[in-house]
């Protein structure tokens, strides 16, 4: 089978510091996978690794069958954990910034997600609160039409509604050559949506199944799943 994602090896050091250590990890199309593990586990260094904002020292990352390169960014669509909207911008610019920036960017789609979200485009991002502006966040990474989707904690301390349209629009998004990685902390709020998980710590995978051999080989959900990992750590 082909797919979307495979990275081999990862390992990175910031100074003494061990982030990665040596993470293999694997996504197939159409599968929406979680990167778990607590704060400091590695899961944004990741994402910042295949976004190629953090070069790795060791290790390799196959996007859709070929190696990372400079036309890769085009391919995904990344959410950071923290807003990188310019302040003065109100909603409609920030559209019109991603319409300019990416090829893949659907102005038909970003106008559905608006309605769909209750994002009114006039709004200025400086006074959005965070449920909001962590909608019109996923609107603009949902309205491209990508091959990998990177999201970085996108339902971080925002209130359940705003969660619950955050995720049934990550599910939307989702078709048979597309796929999502994930990272939170956050298991029981995501658990629902994912395919598959890969739990962190200290920069080393302990474990990662398929949500489906979870329940029904192991007979638990993915969060009774995380905290035997994680005990026993
Ligand atoms: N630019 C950096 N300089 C120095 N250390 C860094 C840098 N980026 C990450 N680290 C360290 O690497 C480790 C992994 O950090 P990372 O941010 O990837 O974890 P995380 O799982 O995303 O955590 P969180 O859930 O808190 O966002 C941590 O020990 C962190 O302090």
């Amino acid at each position: 089978m082909n797919t979307n994602l495979n990275i081999f090896g990862l390992t990175k050091s910031f100074g003494s510091q061990l982030a990665l250590d040596d993470v293999h990890m694997e996504i197939q199309p159409g599968r929406i996978a979680g990167l778990m593990g607590p704060n400091g586990a590695g899961k944004t260094t990741i994402l910042k690794t295949i976004m190629q904002i953090v070069k790795p020292d060791a290790g390799n990352i196959i996007l859709n069958g070929i190696p990372l390169n400079h036309n890769s960014r085009q391919e995904i669509a990344y959410l950071p954990d923290h807003n990188h909207l310019f302040k003065w911008m109100r909603v409609r610019d920030a559209i019109a910034y991603y319409r300019d920036m990416f090829v893949d960017f659907d102005s038909e789609k970003s106008k559905e997600l608006c309605d769909f979200l209750k994002i009114d485009p006039q709004a200025h991002v400086r006074t959005l609160p965070s449920g909001m502006l962590e909608r019109t966040l996923i609107m603009l990474t949902f309205s491209r039409k990508a091959k990998l989707y990177l999201l970085d904690e996108p339902i971080g301390g925002i209130d359940p509604l705003a969660r619950q349209k955050i995720l049934q629009t990550i599910l939307s998004g989702m078709n048979e050559d597309n796929s999502v990685l994930l990272a939170t902390h956050l298991v029981n709020e995501v658990e629902t949506i994912l395919d598959d998980v890969f739990f962190l710590d200290k920069g080393c995978l302990l474990a990662s199944d398929s949500a489906e051999n979870i329940r029904e080989q192991r007979g638990k959900s993915i969060m009774e799943y995380y905290l035997e990992v994680f005990e026993n750590v």
